[in-house]
């Protein structure tokens, strides 16, 4: 359960009091995610989500994302209001950390999607790029290929946590340094489009939520992303290929890649398992242990890199 702050009632009611979105009724903590301490508040006027920001968020981008949820829902895209308080503030500070209310948004998130629901996520992805051609903001990838190589020192001997990995991370870091593209088209992507940030109800995707590490780098990364954390077994070992088919399909219906960023997909996917290999190794060692939540296994994501590594990679691209 992600709660690494705990909200005190008499705080939450008066952030509460600022805004007009009725009295308070009640506050859960939030079983899913690793990054921030999130929780369902329910008041006289609907639900909410309150988020408070943590390691890896820093306040000073929050008016990045405020902005970037903006246009993607002016642009109809189904993503989650931050709600601004009667002073017009939507970035609000409790229990020491930077918050935000957030508008709940109804829908499912997938842990074994089929390949329909693959084909409207990799559609919403699309969308939700071709949405943000004209958004004028930017943000350097804090979590971009210039900093795997401090995630793995932060996070220590990698062999503690898988035996062998040091090896395998050293290889790829060095590979990747090499290999990256540098010229392929670039705008605001999510950069983390995994399922669990995808809301659905059926075939119907109706939110793309946690855009905290949105960024401006390649878009064929995003696709990467959201193709390593769609289309493999839970135990990252194998690629189901109709729905990685279909994923490429959606997205495709939306933005016709180009010829050079078809060509890098299998390394942008290699980079996209080593950042969640990292990140989750990293996280493995150094989450508080007082903390209310679930570590994510870094195993699938190193199966994941292998897949990609293999020399038929390619064939996991074709959209069908
Ligand atoms: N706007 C929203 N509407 C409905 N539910 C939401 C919304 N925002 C968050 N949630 C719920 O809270 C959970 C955690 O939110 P979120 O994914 O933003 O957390 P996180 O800690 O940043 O996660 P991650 O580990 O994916 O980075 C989601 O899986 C979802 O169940
Ligand atoms: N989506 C990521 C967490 C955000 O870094 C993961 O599942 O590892």
């Amino acid at each position: 359960m992600a709660v690494y702050t705990d909200v005190d009632p008499d705080d939450l009611a008066a952030l509460v009091a600022r805004y007009d979105i009725g009295t308070l009724l009640s506050c859960k903590g939030i079983a899913e995610g690793v990054e921030n301490s999130n929780f369902l508040l329910e008041t006289t006027g609907g639900r909410f989500i309150l988020t408070l920001y943590e390691k890896r968020v820093s306040e000073g981008d929050l008016p990045f994302f405020v902005d970037l949820l903006a246009h993607l829902s002016e642009k109809h895209c189904p993503v989650p209001a931050m709600i601004r308080d009667r002073g017009g503030d939507a970035i609000q500070r409790i229990s020491g950390r930077a918050a935000c209310i957030i508008q709940f948004l109804s829908g499912i998130s997938l842990t074994h999607p089929s390949p329909a629901q693959c084909a409207s996520a990799g559609a919403a992805l699309g969308a939700m790029h071709r949405a943000v051609a004209d958004f004028g903001g930017t943000r350097a990838n804090s979590m971009g290929r210039e900093h795997w190589r401090e995630v793995a020192s932060a996070t220590g001997n990698l062999d503690v946590v898988i035996p062998g990995l040091q090896a395998v991370v050293d290889a790829e870091l060095d590979l990747l340094d090499r290999e990256w593209p540098s010229d392929l088209p670039k705008h605001v992507i999510h950069a983390d489009l995994f399922p669990d940030n995808v809301l659905m109800l059926g075939d119907r995707v109706t939110g793309l939520i946690d855009f905290y590490f949105a960024a401006t780098d390649f878009r064929a990364y995003d696709v990467a992303v959201t193709h390593a954390s769609w289309t493999f077994s839970d135990d990252g070992r194998n690629c189901n290929l109709a729905r990685a088919g279909a994923l490429m399909r959606g997205y495709a219906e939306e933005i016709c890649l180009t010829d050079m960023e078809v060509a890098a997909l299998p390394l942008l996917a290699r980079g996209a398992a080593l950042r969640f290999l990292l990140t989750r190794a990293h996280d493995w060692v150094h989450t508080p242990a007082d903390a209310l939540v679930t570590r994510k296994d870094p195993a699938p994501f190193l199966a994941r890199l292998r897949r990609y590594q293999a020399e038929d990679a390619a064939e996991l691209f074709v959209g069908i």
